[in-house]
């Protein structure tokens, strides 16, 4: 004070004198000493340096504070006050931390300002937890050092204390987030994952309580999701509520798709009709946002109560959002894992349940069926020539009638009976709990059966499908599941042996039947490998030179313990299981060899004929694996023909003309056997790049004595001959059909009025005196 005295005196003085110079001489000295007045600064007393202290540590935002060695408040900032609830400092000092706290809270504090008091160490950044303002749940990071008198001895702690408890809510939000993402790869179930979802908000938000609900399939209705807070009354009270316009918060923003704000529920007109329920809680404002899919289809609704009238803060706003996106990322994660369980489980045409699904749930059927005295009938079906209506129709109209055959069997049956589609046109049905009536079983399948077969409109035509079926009932006919289908499945097989359109049950027969015919399979298969075949040739005669010209190889079992067994015996097996593949081109291989042989022994040029099955005739590059048998036994083309049945050829048509026309380019002869017999149609023969038809031994055994086989032999011949075919007759025996033959004008013959098929060495001592 008395320096500033002394410089407005000189000031004054000088304002006196008019000299410039001297003035800012006179300014430049009274900056300096202000700025020596600035940095060096007069000794302050302690009452200053007190109030000073003061003025710092209440401008900290942190709370900072001293205790004496018993933990009671000895100083403390304003905001430790003030967020403590108190007025002044004055009602702090004396307290202690379990007169503010929780005591599990204030424990925790006392526990470590003990372990600063004993060992006079200081600790930094501990975190603790304190209510503080408005009973909020606060978490500080504090540090503590001990409060040492002028002695050094400890008398109390030192410690300040900031509130990290955004930061713990952001880690807290971000752990939630990772659980319940880590829930929804798990796949955990819906429920457990809303009601986890709803808990973390309010963990967030204290105060709120908040609600998912989920818009029915029919999308008109909400239903509960998970309200773990909210009044159960409440909660059923709205489940099944219906959407609209006006219906609450929730059903409001389900219908319109937009989040709906109602801050008070018993001002706003939405909630008129249901603001009386939430009375009884003593919320007041709801927050409703939809749950919105990927393409932006409600899903469901989040919302959250607040027990003021009020709107959402940011924050909340915030945590609302996050809230509704990871309850749709759960919503449509769920329907892809239903959607995809149910199409593992299901057929995709005809939406069956499938073969899987049937064999995780036969054995529980079966077991209640055992402990009730009655049936349960598994009949597998296969509808019959299915395959015809595919390849006539074309595909997508087979599927078609495979849906509506499926839902006729669905109807036909209750809905405790299974219907499932195996694959292709097989289905099985199992009938639960008949009554142990073999009439009242086969009424029922009958049932079915008739609802199969009632005509079906498509594509403007008129269709009608039959079926056959195989029966097996639990218990006497199998007492497993593998057991009743493998039983239906030869009941089946038995049903269509006997020309389909019909339903069997299974028999011990039928058993024995199937355990011969796999026997027989087993050593047929054992037959190829132990080189058991041979062939035998049976000529073929020209009639107008009486001269061999050909021989048909035909195939014989060669059998170790049966002796020789006619192919007309085994090849129906061998084409069922598809060995007449093997053995097809084993006859074409030996045959053609066969032949080689005799034209290098210098025996007259023959024409080895090679009866093909359809089976072979269906493999893939058939026309490519002959001309390798060629190549490999280096016979000419020109010496080999190809007999073709006609019920082959028809099976597929184009499919057959293609084929014959790859054999026809490598130069092997092509005839149709046993014409006559199928149903090729004149137009479709046209097409065939066929050289020889061979008139069916049906109709050359009654000739002379039947007029009809007679005529029909006749119209073959001439038929042949105005399309220009060679034709030749099988099973001649007699005089009289060769003379009947050759006054119709055919020229070939074959049949044991010439020779029987014969073994290669006689057929060789034949061709050689043919020679002589
Ligand atoms: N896919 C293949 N099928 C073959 C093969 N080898 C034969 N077969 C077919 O088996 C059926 C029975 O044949 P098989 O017992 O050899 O009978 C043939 C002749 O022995 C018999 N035949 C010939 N002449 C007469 C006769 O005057 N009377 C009479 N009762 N039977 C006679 O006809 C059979 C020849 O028929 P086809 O083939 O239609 O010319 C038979 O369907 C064979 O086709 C083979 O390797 N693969």
């Amino acid at each position: 004070m008395a320096r500033k005295t002394s410089r407005s005196i000189r000031y004054a003085d000088l304002n006196a004198d008019d000299n410039a110079e001297t003035r800012r001489l006179i300014d430049a000295g009274s900056r300096l000493a202000e700025e020596v007045a600035r940095l060096f600064p007069p000794e302050p007393d302690m009452a200053d340096r007190h109030y000073w202290l003061e003025a710092m540590i209440n401008h900290v935002p942190d709370y900072i504070y001293a205790k004496d060695t018993a933990g009671r408040f000895l100083i403390a900032n304003e905001v430790t006050v003030a967020d403590n609830g108190l007025e002044s400092l004055r009602d702090l000092v004396g307290k202690t931390d379990f007169d503010l706290h929780p005591h599990e809270f204030a424990q925790a504090v006392a526990d470590t300002e003990r372990r600063v008091l004993e060992t006079g160490e200081p600790i930094f950044g501990i975190e603790e937890r304190a209510i503080v303002t408005k009973d909020r749940d606060r978490w500080l990071m504090t540090s503590k050092v001990p409060l040492r008198s002028k002695s050094g001895r400890i008398i109390g702690i030192v410690g300040i204390s900031r509130d990290i408890s955004d930061r713990k809510a952001a880690e807290r939000l971000l752990e939630g987030q990772a659980r319940l993402l880590e829930m929804i790869a798990n796949g955990k179930p819906l429920g457990e994952f809303f009601h986890e979802l709803v808990l973390l908000i309010e963990a967030l938000l204290p105060g709120i309580k908040g609600s998912i609900l989920l818009l029915s399939e029919d999308g008109r209705h909400l239903l509960h999701g998970a309200a773990p807070s909210l009044d159960a009354g409440f909660c059923a009270a709205i489940h099944g509520l219906e959407i609209g316009p006006a219906a609450g918060s929730c059903g409001t923003a389900a219908w319109c798709g937009e989040q709906v704000i109602v801050s008070d529920v018993f001002a706003d007109p939405l909630w008129e009709e249901y603001a009386p329920l939430l009375r009884p809680s003593g919320l007041r404002s709801c927050w409703s946002t939809p749950i919105l899919s990927r393409e932006r289809k409600v899903l469901g609704t989040f919302a959250l109560y607040a027990q003021e009238v009020g709107t959402p803060s940011e924050q909340q706003q915030e945590l609302i959002a996050m809230a509704a996106h990871l309850a749709g990322i759960a919503i449509e994660r769920k329907r892809a894992e239903d959607r995809i369980g149910f199409m593992a489980h299901h057929d995709a045409l005809t939406g069956l349940p499938n073969r899987v699904l049937f064999e995780e749930q036969v054995a529980g059927m079966l077991e209640e069926i055992r402990e009730r005295d009655q049936w349960a009938v598994l009949a597998f079906l296969d509808l019959d020539d299915f395959k015809l209506i595919n390849d006539s129709l074309g595909h997508a109209t087979g599927d078609e009638l495979l849906k509506i055959v499926a839902g006729r069997m669905r109807a036909a049956v209750r809905r405790s009976d299974s219907v499932v589609r195996v694959g292709g046109d097989e289905f099985i049905i199992l009938l639960n709990g008949l009554p142990k009536e073999r009439d009242v079983v086969l009424s029922r399948l009958e049932d079915i059966r008739t609802a199969i077969a009632m005509p079906v409109q498509l594509q403007g035509r008129s269709l009608q499908v039959s079926c056959s079926m195989g029966v097996a009932c639990f218990p006497n006919q199998g007492k497993t599941a593998g057991e009743l289908l493998a039983n239906a499945d030869m009941a089946m097989y038995r049903a269509k042996e006997l020309g389909r359109n019909n339903i069997q049950v299974f028999t011990e027969e039928m058993a024995a039947r199937a355990h011969e015919k796999l026997q027989s399979q087993e050593e047929l298969r054992e037959a190829l490998a132990r080189e058991e075949f041979l062939l035998h040739f049976q000529p073929q005669m020209s009639l107008e030179t009486g001269r061999i010209f050909a021989a048909e190889a035909l195939l014989r079992w060669q059998h170790p313990v049966r002796g020789i067994i006619s192919p007309a015996a085994f090849i129906p097996l061998a084409e069922e299981t598809g060995l007449i593949v093997p053995i097809g081109d084993w006859v074409l291989r030996t045959a053609c060899r066969q032949l080689k042989a005799w034209q290098d022994a210098g025996l007259p040029p023959l024409i080895v004929s090679v009866n093909v099955s359809a089976r072979q005739f269906r493999e893939r590059n058939w026309a490519a694996r002959v001309a390798a048998v060629l190549e490999e036994t280096c016979l000419e083309a020109r010496y080999l023909e190809l007999e073709l049945t006609e019920s082959l050829i028809m099976q597929d048509v184009p499919g057959a003309i293609a084929t014959m026309h790859a054999l026809e380019a490598i130069g092997v002869h092509l005839a149709i056997d046993d014409f006559g017999t199928g149903y090729s149609s004149l137009s479709a023969l046209k097409r065939f790049p066929v050289r020889r038809l061979k008139i069916d031994r049906s109709f050359v055994t009654d000739i002379p004595h039947d007029a009809d086989d007679m005529a029909i032999t006749s119209a073959i011949i001439s038929l042949a001959q105005k399309l220009g075919l060679r034709v030749i007759a099988e099973g001649v025996e007699t005089e009289a059909q060769v003379e009947f033959l050759q006054k119709s004008g055919c020229g070939e013959i074959q049949g044991y009025f010439f020779s029987q098929p014969l073994p290669g060495e006689d057929f060789e001592v034949l061709l050689s005196s043919e020679r002589r």
